[in-house]
């Protein structure tokens, strides 16, 4: 769903956040990811540029006043506990219980999703960053953007970019950003029907991870890739047809993330629309355009 959708009225000269808060939870694509090291925990040092787009979930948030978190969602195959909205409600509620705020804290919760699950688009994370937001502004806790992306990171590696709400360069594992301004473009991403596990991708003994630093954030896709595509092509056919299909068409088309949706940059809305019109029935997908700026902060105050 491509929603920008009215969360506030301005009034007196101020947003005023209305309640019910319905928000769009966005998608990203990686439009390249150089893996240039390891840290000692684990985790992967990256360089990316990363896309939001004008597509993704719809979030819903109302109040409550007796601590309660109630989620209702057409998500199917995560439990309630492990879901990213409610694991970002509870570390929103821990961080305002820890700087002393004593209200009941709590929220009916809806979520529309429509991005796929575990496709390298962010949706898990984008879902978490725009809880954190929402709550933020409902329960009145005034906590600023940097810590909100502080405690975000520790959802997710992905989530501060979406607090961020620009596109960017990125750098360390996708927590250090640069708001880029990218050339405007519309994207065809397709699905090709198989779940990539991120952390299988990351602790694969054949990926890549000494790709040496660019030091310009300046978008060239010339020089630059996905350094995940070709152990994901190998593991996965799904992906490696997907994108022997795509680049039929653009031959700039590549793998988001750790896959598995591959995407393709067009200079117009009808170009993308027309190249997902002949795509197989096996390979569901959508069209969205990039933005420099998410519809996250749209209607609210910063
Ligand atoms: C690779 C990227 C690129 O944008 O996208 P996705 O394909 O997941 O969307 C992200 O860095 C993913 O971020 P996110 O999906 O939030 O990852 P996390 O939940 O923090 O971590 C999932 C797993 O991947 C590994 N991981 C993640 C990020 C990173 N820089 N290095 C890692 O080694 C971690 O060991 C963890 O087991
Ligand atoms: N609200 C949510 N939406 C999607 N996935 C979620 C959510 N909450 C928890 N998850 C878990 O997070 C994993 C990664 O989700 P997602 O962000 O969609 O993948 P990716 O990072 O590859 O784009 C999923 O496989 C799922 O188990």
């Amino acid at each position: 769903m491509t929603a920008s959708v009215l969360s506030s009225r301005f009034i007196s000269g101020s947003w005023i956040v209305t309640d019910p808060l319905v928000l769009l939870a966005p998608a990203k694509l990686n439009l390249f990811l150089h893996i240039t090291g390891r840290r000692n925990d684990g985790y992967h040092q990256l360089q990316t540029i990363f896309q939001l787009l004008d597509y993704g979930d719809t979030l819903t948030f109302r109040a409550r006043a007796d601590g309660q978190l109630n989620l209702s969602s057409n998500l199917t195959g995560v439990n309630y506990s492990d879901n990213l909205i409610v694991r970002a409600a509870r570390a929103l509620q821990a961080a305002a219980q820890a700087s002393g705020n004593s209200r009941r804290l709590g929220a009916d919760i809806q979520l529309d999703k429509v991005l796929p699950m575990g496709g390298g688009i962010g949706g898990g994370s984008s879902d978490a960053a725009t809880t954190l937001v929402a709550l933020n502004q409902l329960w009145q806790l005034n906590i600023d953007k940097p810590s909100l992306m502080s405690l975000g990171l520790s959802l997710g590696a992905d989530v501060p970019v979406f607090i961020n709400a620009c596109s960017a360069w990125a750098e360390g594992v996708g927590e250090q950003l640069t708001a880029l301004d990218l050339p405007p473009k519309w994207f065809t991403v397709v699905q090709p029907d198989c779940h990539v596990s991120t952390a299988t991708v990351f602790s694969h003994k054949d990926l890549t991870r000494d790709t040496r630093p660019i030091k310009v954030a300046a978008f060239s896709q010339g020089g630059t890739r996905n350094d995940c595509e070709p152990l994901v092509r190998k593991l996965y056919p799904e992906v490696d047809n997907a994108l022997i299909w795509l680049k039929k068409f653009n031959d700039n088309a590549r793998m988001t993330g750790t896959g598995a949706c591959v995407f393709a940059p067009f200079n117009s809305e009808g170009e993308a629309r027309a190249v997902l019109a002949q795509a197989p029935d096996n390979l569901p997908g959508f069209v969205a355009k990039g933005v420099s700026r998410s519809a996250l902060f749209e209607h609210l105050p910063e």
